[in-house]
């Protein structure tokens, strides 16, 4: 890979340590790859944030690697969310030491200048990259709507990796960077309605199907900005897509070239119901309802408070979602409409890679597939799959 003089000096550790480490491992990932050269990026996200996911040894490669300087590329970076409310686990029955823990690989990330955001809906708190940007992301769910709904440009990227961009400031230039690699390879005719749920049962039975490919959606109806999120999680769970189009909706679906895809395939309904049903693992009522995955917009916590105002929730229910949607749904009332009503907001929190399985809980509901998808084989408990409205019971 072409290195510039500067970026030769980096590499030969003039800038420091940290930045050295951080080269070597942009140039092993771009030599793996076949990238000609390094671009530029204007933002970044990293995940390898959970203690579940990284423990002990992240922990201390992360603390040992922010006692370096880490220069000043003053990239645009956020963070994923981690295993557990940062400020509020003790109120929420997290373990102390996981949760003293996880604070402690937050601050290391904070000293290595990714800011302490702690979600996977970066572009909900002012990540938001441009039209063609070369950005370097990690979470699976946060690449699908970045490349496609937003249309910049990045490859499902590892945490360390993403680490590594948004300190040089840089990610090697190969894959979905390239326009000629943005091209839809299966056509997906959707023969009904969708609403709720369906978005997660679509990218759930899409993603097994293409895999990585490059998806092009008809649908039937126009879906918003929090369907398109539940769909891109989905597709990226039970698949690895990083990139869909959708006609009429997504900014590149006239450049998909969708006459040129491989094949074609047509949902309908029943493919639908089936899925939705077959992502639930049990007919127990669930002890947990678990929304927010990807984390939850200040419009869907407004619509489980208008669903939950004046009436007593039965089962225990968290929103999880950041601490600045957080903010603002506290300002419009809706946390204390859903707290009088027995729930909580949970901030910073992925109840995927959360101790949830360690906190006595049994029986999850959740409205995302990807966490329908994930929560079984990540925590080891039982979930249900369904709309809000269907899985939130009242005394
Ligand atoms: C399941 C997932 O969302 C969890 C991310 O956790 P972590 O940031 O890798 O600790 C990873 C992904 O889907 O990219
Ligand atoms: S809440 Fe869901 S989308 Fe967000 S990080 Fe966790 S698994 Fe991924």
């Amino acid at each position: 890979m072409y290195l510039t003089r500067e970026e030769e000096a980096m590499c030969n550790g003039e800038y420091g340590e940290t930045i050295r480490k951080s080269m070597d491992l942009l140039v092993a990932l771009g030599d793996i790859y076949g990238a000609s050269e390094l671009v530029k990026i204007t933002s970044a996200q990293v995940s390898g944030v959970s203690y579940k996911t990284i423990g002990e040894a992240g922990l201390e490669y992360l603390e040992d690697l922010a006692k370096g300087d880490i220069g000043d590329a003053n990239t645009i970076s956020t963070l994923n969310p981690p295993g557990t409310d940062l400020d509020n686990w003790k109120k929420f029955g997290f373990p102390e030491d996981f949760s003293i823990k996880q604070n402690r690989i937050v601050d290391a990330y904070a000293k290595l200048g990714v800011s302490k955001t702690c979600t996977c809906t970066p572009y909900l708190v002012g990540n938001v990259p441009r039209f063609g940007d070369h950005i370097a992301w990690a979470e699976s769910s946060a690449v699908a709507y970045v490349n496609s709904v937003i249309g910049a440009r990045t490859n499902r990227e590892g945490g360390p990796g993403a680490l590594a961009a948004s300190i040089v400031g840089k990610t090697p230039m190969y894959g979905f960077h390239f326009e000629e690699n943005r091209k839809a390879n299966l056509v997906v005719n959707v023969e009904c309605e969708l609403s709720g749920a369906d978005f997660g049962a679509l990218g759930y039975i899409i993603g097994q199907k293409v895999g990585g490919g490059i998806p092009y959606f008809i649908l039937q109806n126009t879906p918003d900005n929090n369907d398109l999120k539940t769909l891109g999680a989905a597709l990226a769970s039970s698949g690895s897509v990083a990139l869909y189009h959708m006609e009429n909706v997504t900014p590149e679906y006239k450049v998909a070239e969708k006459e040129n895809a491989e094949d074609k395939i047509a949902i309908t309904r029943e493919d639908i119901d089936e899925t939705r049903t077959n992502l639930t693992t049990t007919d127990v009522t669930p002890d947990l309802i678990c929304l927010g995955c990807p984390h939850a917009s200040l419009e869907e916590i407004k619509k489980v408070a208008n669903i939950v105002e004046g009436k007593k929730i039965q089962n225990k229910l968290w929103i999880c979602t950041s601490v600045a949607v957080k903010a603002s749904a506290d300002r419009m009332g809706y946390t204390t409409t859903i707290e009088n009503a027995g729930g909580n907001i949970v901030c910073d929190t992925c109840m995927v890679v959360a101790p949830i399985e360690d906190m006595g809980f049994k029986v999850i509901g959740v409205n995302s597939a990807k966490a329908a998808n994930y929560i079984p084989s990540m925590c080891g408990l039982e979930v249900r799959y369904d709309d809000v409205e269907n899985l939130i019971q009242f005394q």
